[in-house]
């Protein structure tokens, strides 16, 4: 009881602030902040205006045959109840014509509102996904990929759907409910204000259900990111969460995100319950009032039948035509909502791209020098983790980044491949005629990477090499496997490089999938070869053959590894130790010395 009182109290409470959030909105820039997000939508929806104009004139046709139906329907009912069966039979031609009519444009409208939705959805989807590939890898990584994907799935959808249908909407429901309300004028004012009746209140309430749409929307659209983010998770550490016996927990966690969910679901189900028994209410009082004035000017003879049921059904039409105007505006926010978490990640700052990398391309067979210059960097402000450093890799060697997890070396990788740029100082390639670009995104082609942790992807072991290299024919690939030692096993296999891998390698021990990803890496073919700990599940010969293979192949090569390993470090012509924020190469005597203490 006191709880149905607090929920009372709070959605009147809800309700008289609905007006002050909307003040508040305009005056804190909310409102401009909707116009923006629709400004952004219509720069789709504008692309195809022909079709949404034609769609429209379809609309404003099938409304128009609605009415003459009614009105044909109001003779016939007329001409029945007078016996002028002479008549009768132009006035079922009219009925069944315009109902025939209707029904065609209604499906011919419902066809082309599917096809413009699904238009713009790829349109969309197409421009964030390149928007996504090409975005900052700073700004980009502070989104969980669960995060991502609902934006790029639910909110796409939810703007596609309302980015072509909301303006027809509103001109064909305007249109609908001057022509209705002009028709019933025209038979009876009086009816027509009491037709229009309901509309102040309907008004009311959409105020009322703007704010609580929109604070609802926002709830459900992250609530939604957020539990993408632990599915996404869950089944992607599917293995992890198995070994620790930690299913159960994630049973728990998944029920409580249904309960928040359903909570949420219902509370908003029952907030529309109740706007609905308060506008069917209102209406049915206006429906009562209206059959009531019908049955007194029947009464008095001052209208037939015809009109009575005319007049009957253009008010339910009429109601009709006000709600859909009223049921734009969630729509209306709704779409805004989602625009505003597409344009987020639309607006992500891009990579650095600088064109004149391509020219590096004419020195690829001479190799080229990694080098960094008095480099800072912090992920986060204050707290660095590279300071005045130095690097250099040049061709043909093998350069290794040891020291402590956490201090960096993934970091240094990171600073190399362009992805991450330095606070102060310069991370460059320079190339055999002395000629220097600083490492961004259009240098990346010059690299083949092999990161942490898995990177095998479901398909066959052909796919997943021909990643890098579409057209690589079959001894090409062979002979990418047998420098990185993996064609032992895979020849073994019965459909040998057309083999099927399971997702993140999946049917291959962690060995076997580094040698593929390491086999992808020499199918590139790229000057420069990075190793992030690419080696740590081979085994120490193998770790060693590899290696070697791969400065043979090219003598001109630039391998810069990760390790944790001593027995690379007296394969490397320098060693570098980042510790302490630190980027110390060492002595020949301390990285020995190193390679002892591991
Ligand atoms: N995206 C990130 N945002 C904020 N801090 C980060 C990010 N990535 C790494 N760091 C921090 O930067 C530091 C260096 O991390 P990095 O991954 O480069 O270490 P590492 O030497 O490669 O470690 P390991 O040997 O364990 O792979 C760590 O303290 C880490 O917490």
């Amino acid at each position: 009881m006191l709880d149905d009182e607090n929920q009372d109290q709070s959605n009147q409470k809800i309700s008289f602030e609905s007006l002050d959030i909307l003040i508040g909105k305009w005056k804190d820039g909310t409102f401009s902040e909707i116009i923006d997000d629709w400004k952004w939508i219509f720069s789709y929806s504008k692309r195809y205006k022909g079709a949404i104009a034609f769609y429209t004139i379809l609309g404003i046709f099938s409304t128009s045959m609605g009415l003459v139906g009614s009105v044909a329907s109001k003779y016939m009912i007329d001409i029945i109840t007078g016996y002028q069966m002479s008549k009768l039979w132009i006035m079922i031609v009219i009925t069944l014509g315009s109902a025939f009519f209707s029904l065609t444009i209604g499906n011919v409208i419902g066809r082309i509102s599917t096809k413009l939705s699904i238009y713009i959805n790829n349109d969309i989807q197409a421009d964030i996904f390149d928007k996504i590939i090409d975005a900052d890898w700073m700004e980009i990584s502070q989104y969980s990929n669960g995060d991502v994907l609902n934006r790029f799935n639910s909110d796409v959808s939810t703007i596609s759907g309302n980015a072509i249908s909301w303006l027809p909407t509103i001109i064909i429901a305007v249109y609908d409910f001057i022509a209705t309300f002009v028709v019933i004028w025209h038979y009876d004012k009086i009816m027509s204000l009491l037709a229009f009746a309901s509309a102040p209140f309907m008004l009311v309430m959409s105020k009322f259900l703007i704010s609580k749409q929109r604070e609802y929307g926002k709830k459900v659209r992250e609530m939604s990111s957020d539990m993408m983010t632990f599915e996404v998770e869950t089944f992607y550490n599917f293995d992890t969460i198995k070994s620790f016996g930690i299913s159960s927990l994630y049973g728990k966690k998944m029920r409580q995100w249904q309960e928040k969910f359903k909570d949420i679901s219902l509370k908003y189900n029952m907030f529309t319950i109740k706007t609905n028994i308060l506008m069917s209410l209102v209406g049915m009082v206006v429906q009562y009032a209206a059959f009531g004035y019908c049955l007194f000017r029947l009464w008095t003879r001052d209208i037939t039948y015809g009109t009575m049921t005319l007049f009957l059904q253009q008010r339910s039409s009429l109601n009709g035509a006000f709600n859909n105007l009223v049921s734009i505006i969630p729509n209306f926010l709704n779409s805004s909502i989602s625009a505003h978490r597409i344009r987020e990640l639309a607006q992500l700052k891009k990579e650095v791209h600088i064109p004149e990398s391509s020219e590096m391309d004419d020195y690829v067979e001479d190799g080229f020098e990694v080098k960094m210059r008095d480099v800072n960097f912090s992920y986060i402000e204050g707290n660095r983790v590279i300071t005045d450093s130095a690097f250099v890799a040049k061709p043909g060697e093998i350069v290794a980044l040891v020291g402590p997890s956490g201090e960096g070396k993934t970091t240094m990788i990171r600073l190399i491949l362009g992805l991450i740029r330095p606070e102060k100082g310069e991370a460059y390639l320079k190339a055999s005629n002395g000629k220097q670009v600083e490492m961004n995104a259009d240098t990346r082609h010059l690299f083949a990477y092999v990161p942490q942790g898995n990177t095998i992807l479901s398909g066959t072991i052909a796919e997943n090499l021909r990643m890098v290299k579409q057209d690589a024919t079959d001894e090409e690939m062979i002979e990418a496997l047998k420098i990185s030692c993996a064609w032992d096993f895979v020849k073994e296999m019965d459909e040998t490089i057309y083999t099927k891998i399971g997702e993140r390698g999946r049917g291959f021990s962690e060995g076997q999938a580094q040698r593929i990803a390491i086999a992808r890496a020499v199918l590139r073919d790229a000057p420069v070869l990075l190793l992030d700990e690419a080696t740590s599940a081979l085994d120490v010969t193998t770790e060693r053959k590899v290696l070697r293979n791969i400065i043979q192949q090219r003598p001109n090569k630039t391998c810069i590894v990760t390790t944790h390993r001593p027995s690379v470090l007296n394969m490397c012509q320098r060693v570098y130790r980042v510790m302490e924020t630190q980027v110390t190469e060492l002595s020949e005597e301390e990285s020995s010395k190193m390679a002892m203490d591991f």
